[in-house]
């Protein structure tokens, strides 16, 4: 994303600045995400903590009509976001800063206007990082992550698919015989460490999503559990983790639930452990997912503080909502103890670290310490090392006194002779 300081403005002399970002898109990108032809947001959340700035929002319209925009927006300088194509450029909309400031002015005659307008340029630059990575996040979470069809997304033949699935049964079962567990859902550690939903890549032109998909199933817990269209969630791209689109890589993420019953859960756990292909290789193991709470705030607030593969966390806590598995305010509360958790595990990890890397000084481990750590086992090893030069600096010389002096006596001799 480019943002153009010069032209990056807002409306001056306004106590409750809302900065606006006007993001033409095709009739098309929007009917594909669902969205309706003009999008409005309300404030964006987290916008102003660096700059001091009030409210920000972003209008999202289709660029058919973006000439003539929204008439109460028509007092305002925009940004224009151009996201076609998933491409986002940003210029002026209208009126340059100055003449919006002039015109601003001369209609208040007020010097105050200009006193903002000075003290806004000053923070543009601030304003400018934070608003692009706003506008960005807000292009992630609700518009790049937002839905198309399946029928759709698989017109997109230049890109790759992969289809996921969460795979879910009631349960009656009661840990220690008082908490209800209720639900079981599955997951997996992947090979990578991290935890995700079956599934993998399908080729569209070799077998159909849920084809594919049902094909992986069976590579991954050994059971072809089948999977129609009906199961079918959202598809979505997936961001690369650059944050950049680029056409070559685009992936669109297919998912997909399906409720099977108890018995099938323990047909699959055994089949994934004992037959699957994929078992101790592509997946290290299926795991259940906690959905209650304990009384030390364990469950599922630990379990969503672990790391996920790309979207998967997302998917998990949407479907455990749309499904109504967990209560939107026990969700909240789960979210709130995750993240003190995760906190905390930083720390744990940074001690653990700490402590691996006295007993094994010079190790790998010391590039994931905090700076002051790392810096801290740098001194120490140049200091050894410095030491060691010494040593051998000063063992080189007394060798080279050596030598020289016996050289020296017998040049002497040779001469007397
Ligand atoms: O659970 C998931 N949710 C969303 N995206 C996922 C999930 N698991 C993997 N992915 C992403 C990561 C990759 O970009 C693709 C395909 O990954 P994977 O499942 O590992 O594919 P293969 O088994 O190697 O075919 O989806």
């Amino acid at each position: 994303m480019m943002l153009d300081g010069k032209n990056f403005s807002r409306t001056p002399g306004r106590a409750n600045t809302c900065w606006t970002f006007l993001v033409p898109a095709s009739r098309r990108f929007l009917r594909t995400r669902g969205l309706p032809v003009h999008t409005e947001t309300n404030t964006l959340p987290g916008f102003g903590q660096s700059s001091g700035q009030t409210s920000c929002r972003v209008v999202v319209q289709d660029s058919l009509t973006l000439l003539q925009p929204p008439s109460h927006l028509q007092d305002e300088v925009h940004i224009l976001t151009d996201l076609v194509h998933q491409r986002v450029e940003v210029g002026l909309h209208r009126q340059s800063l100055k003449e919006h400031g002039l015109r601003h002015r001369r209609r208040e005659e007020s010097e105050r206007s200009l006193g903002l307008l000075a003290q806004h340029r000053k923070k543009g630059e601030t304003i400018k990082k934070e608003a692009s990575s706003l506008v960005l996040q807000f292009i992630q979470n609700t518009m790049a992550s937002g839905q198309m069809s399946r029928d759709e997304a698989l017109e997109c033949t230049s890109c790759r698919h992969a289809c996921h699935v969460m795979l879910y049964s009631e349960t009656a079962s009661q840990l220690f015989g008082r908490i209800p567990i209720r639900y079981i859902v599955l997951m997996q550690m992947r090979f990578d460490g991290l935890l995700g939903f079956p599934g993998g890549f399908v080729d569209p032109s070799e077998e159909t999503l849920e084809e594919g998909l049902t094909r992986e199933l069976l590579e991954e817990l050994g059971v072809a559990v089948p999977i129609s269209t009906e199961d079918h969630v959202e598809s979505c791209f997936s961001l690369p983790c650059s944050g950049k689109y680029s056409s070559s890589s685009r992936l669109i993420l297919h998912f997909y639930v399906k409720k099977i019953e108890e018995d099938q859960i323990r047909e699959i756990e055994k089949a994934a452990a004992s037959t699957a292909a994929d078992h101790g290789l592509e997946v290290l193991g299926m795991v259940r997912v906690p959905l209650y709470t304990t009384k030390s705030g364990g469950g599922l607030s630990s379990f969503l503080s672990h790391s996920f593969i790309g979207v998967a966390r997302s998917q998990l806590i949407n479907s455990l909502l749309r499904l109504h598995l967990v209560s939107p305010g026990a969700l909240r509360e789960a979210l709130r103890g995750s993240q003190r958790k995760h906190a905390e595990s930083a720390q744990n990890l940074q001690e653990v670290l700490v402590s691996v890397c006295q007993h094994q000084r010079g190790t790998s481990a010391e590039i994931f310490l905090s700076p002051a750590s790392q810096e801290h086992i740098r001194y120490n090893r140049q200091e050894t090392r410095g030491d060691g030069r010494l040593e051998k600096k000063k063992q080189t010389s007394l060798q080279g006194n050596v030598a020289l002096s016996f050289s020296f006596a017998i040049t002497c001799i040779l001469l007397l002779w």
